[in-house]
């Protein structure tokens, strides 16, 4: 791992790809994980009805950053959450619009077990008959057999129909309350900031969408059906049971609460292994979710098999915990077989029975009469035998559905975590500017900002800055001195540690983000990222109700339309995944297309050609040119070519804005600005 750390992080020095930087947080992610002590455990279980009402909660993880600021190393940034509760509010909310069709699939479910435990008692007299027929010999046998075998039929018959009616209605609000679970989680994510994104990775996040709703949806759909019939039939069998021999019942009562305790105790060791196990398995999908995210990467790099290497690792290890989740329900469910059939109940069925039939020893007392007793000892016999095979039959089912509500509590809970999380920059409300007085003038004042995923790393410290209306403010500087960071914090993808943002004099956090956003700042970075639709639905996504005409202008203004009209399907062409079948040039067109569609009053151009050859540059540039007109912007270069004309031009490092002034006061100033000229020349000659 070393080695492997060493290498990647030579990667980056290199300044190579951030994919590297990334492979080489998960190298440290890897060898961290390793050494870390395991996290404190707090077991939490309570005895009872164990299986449904022990609390999800297990133990606690410490919340904690890391942030290395006197080393370049890319620093691992962990955000572990304490483990989540199980909500059972969250999930009533989500059952409430369902619960008329919950309420008739559970009354039918009732009605199909209440039946079942009909049965070993139809079964007993169904027995009882051929028994009588055996023994004696005599009487009609068809005509005495007709009456049990015709309602042991009707019951089946009944029960049938019964159970299709609660699995079909069952089956119905299983999928809606999935649905409503996955429409809310997916806003809930696209509402969080941006921070938010920085520390979690979109392959967990999806996980919590696909994989663990999946999984609380069958939990909760075996737990209503499978959980209710098993323990409407155990109960019933008991009832029965009494009614049979009250001792020998008796005895199963004094058992029962020790197979309780055991299997709560034994509940919560698996609940803690269920959850580990998750989590391993959204780990596993988050290394292939990046890995095909960025397969060209890979593929540059030929690291296909480090990739597999780290996939199978992961994937290895979630397969471990699942075999030990495995062995720990078996386990768990052949004691809890072993104990009911050997140790207790098998033994003492015939001797309870035997003992305990008091309508044998009254008849006995009476007349002294062997054959009643064999008759009486017979039947009892075989309906207790029914029963307790029942019984159990339902006490196993309800153990084999115990690690499956295990695992839809830990999903749930996971997913529920995920719902109550509140954005800390809220999408709407707070003030509008109206357009027709809105200037367009951005003020930074005092502004300092650490990213919440590092907290220790000071970007900015005390940055001021005046973008005046319809003028061209550009930020040049050294690598990570923080120009886009400058960008971010007018876009409020973050909200400064200190100092403020203005807009036309008024604070931005007093204004309505979503109308900041979609009509005030037009943002073009250096790599748009298009949708795998339309050209005209990806123009389209700046401003939704845009027409045909609007798009075909927008297009125009960005010097697109020529190549769009090029393409057999013109407008309609589909783009690929993440625009992959249009070039850098023609992406980046389309994503200044969709910046300009909804007339913005300031434009940032966060390092919007610097991925360009020279030609397609050119292009662009001409297009950014005609955009920029009439509006406020604010460029972060790296060209220094592309900036020259800008009405002021700020030199960034560490932070700070270093100098400023024109191109020609800054170059006769000879300092930064100048420097970066020689050298940026320098490297064009070589
Ligand atoms: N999302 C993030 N979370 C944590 N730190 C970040 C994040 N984005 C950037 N940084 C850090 O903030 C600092 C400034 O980054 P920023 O991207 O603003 O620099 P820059 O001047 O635009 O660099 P470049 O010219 O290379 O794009 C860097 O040290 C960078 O590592």
């Amino acid at each position: 791992l070393r080695k492997k750390f060493f290498f990647l992080t030579f990667e980056i020095t290199e300044n190579f790809d951030y994919r590297i930087w990334s492979l080489t947080q998960r190298a440290v992610r890897q060898s961290t994980t390793r050494t870390s002590k395991p996290p404190g455990v707090a077991l939490k279980f309570i005895l009872g009805p164990a299986v449904l009402t022990v609390s999800a909660r297990l133990f606690c993880h410490v919340a904690h950053c890391e942030a290395d600021v006197n080393n370049n190393t890319p620093v691992e940034v962990v955000a572990k959450n304490p483990v989540p509760d199980f909500k059972w509010h969250v999930l009533w909310e989500f059952v409430k619009p369902q619960l008329f069709t919950l309420v008739c699939a559970v009354v039918l479910a009732f009605g199909a077990a209440i039946l079942n435990i009909q049965i070993p008692l139809m079964l007993g007299d169904l027995v009882n008959v051929v028994a009588r027929y055996l023994r004696e010999n005599t009487g009609n046998y068809v005509h005495e057999i007709r009456g049990p075998a015709l309602k042991l039929l009707g019951l089946y018959g009944i029960q049938g129909l019964l159970t299709s009616g609660y699995i079909v209605l069952l089956s119905r609000v299983g999928e809606r309350v999935a649905a409503d679970m996955r429409k809310t989680l997916f806003a809930s994510l696209l509402r969080q900031d941006v921070a938010f994104f920085d520390a979690n990775k979109t392959g967990q996040l999806v996980n919590r969408l696909t994989a663990d709703i999946q999984e609380f949806k069958s939990s909760f759909k075996l737990v209503i059906s499978q959980g209710l019939r098993s323990i409407t039939q155990t109960v019933g069998c008991f009832v029965s049971l009494y009614v049979i021999s009250p001792k020998l019942t008796g005895l199963t009562v004094l058992v029962l609460p020790c197979l309780v305790g055991a299997g709560a105790l034994i509940g919560s060791f698996l609940r803690r292994l269920s959850r580990l196990a998750q989590e391993q398995v959204a780990k596993a999908t988050g290394v292939a979710d990046e890995a095909l995210g960025n397969v060209r990467t890979v593929k540059a790099f030929a690291m296909e098999e480090r990739e597999l290497q780290l996939y199978a690792y992961e994937v290895d290890k979630s397969c471990e915990m699942n075999e030990n989740l495995g062995t720990g329900i078996a386990i768990f469910q052949g004691l809890l077989n072993y104990q009911h059939y050997a140790n207790v109940f098998v033994p003492n069925v015939l001797f309870g029975c035997l003992s305990d039939c008091s309508e044998v020893k009254t008849h006995n007392l009476l007349h002294d009469d062997f054959s009643f007793t064999v008759k009486c000892i017979l039947s009892k016999v075989v309906n207790y035998k029914s029963c307790i095979h029942f019984m159990f039959r339902s006490l196993a089912s309800i153990s084999i559905l115990f690690g499956q509500v295990v695992r839809g509590m830990s999903s749930g809970a996971r997913v529920f975590e995920y719902l109550a999380l509140q954005p800390t920059i809220p999408l709407s409300g707070g003030g509008r500017i109206p357009y027709h007085s809105l200037t367009g003038r951005v003020d930074f004042m005092n502004v300092s900002f650490s990213y919440p995923t590092r907290p220790g790393h000071q970007v900015l410290q005390r940055f001021s800055l005046t973008l005046p209306p319809s003028k061209t403010v550009a930020i040049v500087g050294e690598s990570g001195g923080g120009k886009s960071t400058v960008a971010s914090l007018l876009e409020r993808f973050y909200d400064p540690t200190s100092g403020v943002v203005m807009l036309d004099g008024l604070d931005i956090r007093t204004l309505d983000l979503c109308w900041l956003r979609s009509q005030v700042i037009g943002f073009i970075n250096q790599e748009p990222v298009l949708f795998g639709s339309s050209v005209m639905e990806n123009i389209r996504f700046g401003k939704p109700e845009a027409t045909d005409a609007e798009v075909i202008n927008a297009a125009k203004q960005a010097n697109a339309h020529g190549f769009i009209t090029g393409f057999p399907d013109g407008y309609n062409t589909v783009v690929g995944e993440r625009g992959v079948t249009l070039s850098g040039g023609q992406k980046q067109r389309i994503a200044i297309s969709r910046a300009l569609i909804k007339n913005p009053s300031i434009l940032v151009l966060d390092e919007a050609t610097s991925a360009l050859d020279a030609e397609s540059e050119r292009v662009v540039q001409e297009a950014l040119d005609r955009a920029t007109r009439g509006r406020t912007v604010l460029i972060i270069a790296h060209r220094l070519s592309t900036i020259q004309r800008a009405d002021l031009i700020c030199v960034m490092s560490n932070g700070r804005i270093v100098e400023a002034g024109t191109h020609v006061e800054l170059l006769s100033k000879g300092g930064y600005y100048s420097d970066l000229i020689r050298r940026q020349r320098a490297e064009g000659q070589k």
